[in-house]
């Protein structure tokens, strides 16, 4: 692995721009409007404590412990003694987020995928592929978190009952759903002309057709998991988000979830993730290898 960053001024300004960059995934995957079953513009889903003004506040409050994610990482190769570090950024996160929303999770998922793909893209610095930043990521989350809490959590409980692998199984794979999946499908989108709603929205789509999101699970069981998956499966086989059928199929998808009190909060922290990595390597490319408002490395 080549390690092209370095601490001082120069790594702080990068970091900042990491962290933002980070912030503006959270953002732009909150405002994409209409997402099933999810908070958006006009509706907050199957969440009755959640409003998109929380979601934003939530966002701009996780800047902070991005940017200290970064620059943990900054000039460090993946290893047990960074994974401590970052878990231990990453629950301050948490805390964070629960006194910005009076105790809502909003974005613990986000905090995890986000903080690794931040912290792994600070290891690397921009010349370096979506893939690779998603590849090292999951180097970090396979060393031991050696400070779990006690507290048994929905994610926990729905593993053990139905054998899945949840969000510490997708950072350990290296974030398969986003890297082989969404930002294809994103990519694709874009490439045929396709707004830039419709690209996003099918993005999610595609995520919530393959994962076993555990959020969809602990609220509405298998049933809404694969009525979910086929839901979305049927919206992007009948011509996508933006087509007639799709729009349909769509409104049937939120219905269904709507009906199981089922959110995918999961695959959205994943469409966050994809949107960052889009962003960074967009950044990147159109910017001649300077990575927009910042250093050339
Ligand atoms: C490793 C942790 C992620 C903890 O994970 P755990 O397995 O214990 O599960 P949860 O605490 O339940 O949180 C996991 C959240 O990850 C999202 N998610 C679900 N499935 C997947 C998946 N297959 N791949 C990726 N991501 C996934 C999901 O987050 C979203 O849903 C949240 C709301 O969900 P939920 O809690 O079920 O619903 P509530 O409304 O809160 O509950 P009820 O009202 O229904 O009771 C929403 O916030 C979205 O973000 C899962 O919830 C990690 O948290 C951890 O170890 N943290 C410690 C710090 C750390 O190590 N950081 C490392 C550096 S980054
Ligand atoms: N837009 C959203 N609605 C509900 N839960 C989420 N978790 C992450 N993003 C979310």
């Amino acid at each position: 692995m080549v390690i092209v960053q370095e601490k001082g001024k120069k790594g702080t300004l990068f970091c900042d721009r990491l962290a933002h960059f980070a912030v503006l995934a959270l953002i732009d995957e909150a405002m994409l409007t209409p997402k099933p079953g999810l908070v958006d513009k006009e509706s907050k889903g199957a969440h009755t404590d959640m409003s998109i003004d929380l979601m934003l506040k939530s966002a701009y409050a996780l800047q902070s412990t991005f940017a200290e994610m970064a620059e943990a990482s900054i000039g460090q190769f993946p290893s047990q003694d960074l994974r401590v570090k970052l878990a231990e950024i990453g629950r301050r996160g948490e805390q964070i987020m629960f006194q910005t929303t009076n105790g809502v999770n909003t974005h613990k998922g986000a905090i995890w995928a986000l903080g690794l793909l931040t912290a792994s893209a600070a290891i690397h610095g921009p010349h370096v592929s979506p893939q690779k930043i998603a590849q090292t990521a999951g180097e970090i989350a396979k060393y031991k978190d050696r400070c779990t809490s006690e507290l048994i959590t929905n994610g926990l409980k729905v593993k053990k009952k139905y054998g899945v692998s949840g969000a510490t199984g997708e950072a350990q794979l290296g974030f398969p759903h986003i890297v082989h999946i969404a930002l294809p499908v994103l990519w694709r989108a874009r490439k045929k002309g396709l707004s830039e709603t419709t690209a996003r929205l099918d993005a999610l789509l595609s995520i919530i057709a393959h994962l076993d999101d555990t959020c969809i699970l602990h609220r509405g069981g298998t049933e809404a998991l694969s009525s979910a998956k086929a839901g979305a499966k049927t919206v992007l086989d009948v011509g996508g988000s933006s087509s007639l059928e799709g729009g349909r199929a769509l409104i049937e998808l939120d219905r269904m979830l709507l009906s199981h009190n089922a959110s995918p909060g999961g695959c959205a922290d994943l469409l966050a993730g994809t949107l960052f990595l889009d962003r960074l390597h967009g950044s990147f490319l159109n910017n001649g290898g300077v990575l927009v408002g910042n250093i050339n490395f």
